[in-house]
């Protein structure tokens, strides 16, 4: 029997207002995907603590992003809500042998994050203005000063795309939840059967 031929594979963007739950539904699906080798969930290099929320990131000083940067380990970086946020370079390598990979993007870094990767896809996650300002608040992770600040951040309209698709998050996690592994699952399907 021949080898079963791989095809690139596809960086899936999850981007979204803070709040609309892109961290939980990237969680939900690395529950769903625990045991799939293909499927790879992006550690991002972030100038936050350690143990400041839930998304498993480097954390790095400030100093010590500067000179990843400088060294060329970022694919894309960008700065938002006062942290430093680098993509590793070294994800590109295992797209293109034909993993699927998720990361947690930005909406004003995604044009930089689509001119660095080939086939990428993005999932909108977002839920409705009342949701968001009390799952801030309830989350606890800011103080309230910079839970408002995330809430007015207005960002340019560059989500839209033939590659986007919307995943509303303003009901239960586990609906959000399936719909991007579905979208998920396209995409793996893709790389072994291109279009
Ligand atoms: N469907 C849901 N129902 C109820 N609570 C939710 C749901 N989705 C997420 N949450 C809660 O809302 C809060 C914000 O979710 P999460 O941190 O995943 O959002 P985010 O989009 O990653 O935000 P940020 O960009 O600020 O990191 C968390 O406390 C999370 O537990
Ligand atoms: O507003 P936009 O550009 O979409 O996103 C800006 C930044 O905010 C969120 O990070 P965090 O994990 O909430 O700090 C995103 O993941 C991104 O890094």
């Amino acid at each position: 029997m021949m080898a079963e031929e791989r095809h690139g594979g596809t960086l899936i963007v999850v981007v979204g207002p803070s709040g609309a739950g892109k961290d939980s539904v990237m969680g939900f699906a690395a529950r769903h995907f625990a045991q799939r080798p293909d499927i790879l969930f992006v550690r991002r290099v972030i100038t936050r603590p350690s143990d400041a929320g839930s998304e498993v990131h480097e954390s790095v000083s400030a100093a010590e992003f500067e000179a990843m940067q400088e060294g060329g380990a970022f694919a894309v970086s960008w700065q938002a809500h006062g942290l430093s946020y680098g993509i590793p370079r070294d994800i590109a390598d295992k797209i293109e042998s034909g993993m699927t990979a998720i990361v947690n993007g930005s909406r004003a870094a995604l044009p930089a994050i689509r001119a660095a990767f080939g086939k990428v896809a993005v999932a909108l996650v977002t839920a409705d203005a009342s949701v968001l300002a009390k799952r801030l608040a309830q989350r606890g992770r800011e103080n309230e000063e910079d839970v408002l600040r995330r809430l007015k951040r207005q960002v340019p309209d560059v989500v839209a795309g033939p590659d986007v698709t919307v995943i509303d998050n303003s009901g239960r996690l586990e609906i959000a939840g399936q719909r991007f592994v579905a979208l998920v699952e396209q995409h793996c399907a893709k790389s072994h059967h291109p279009a």
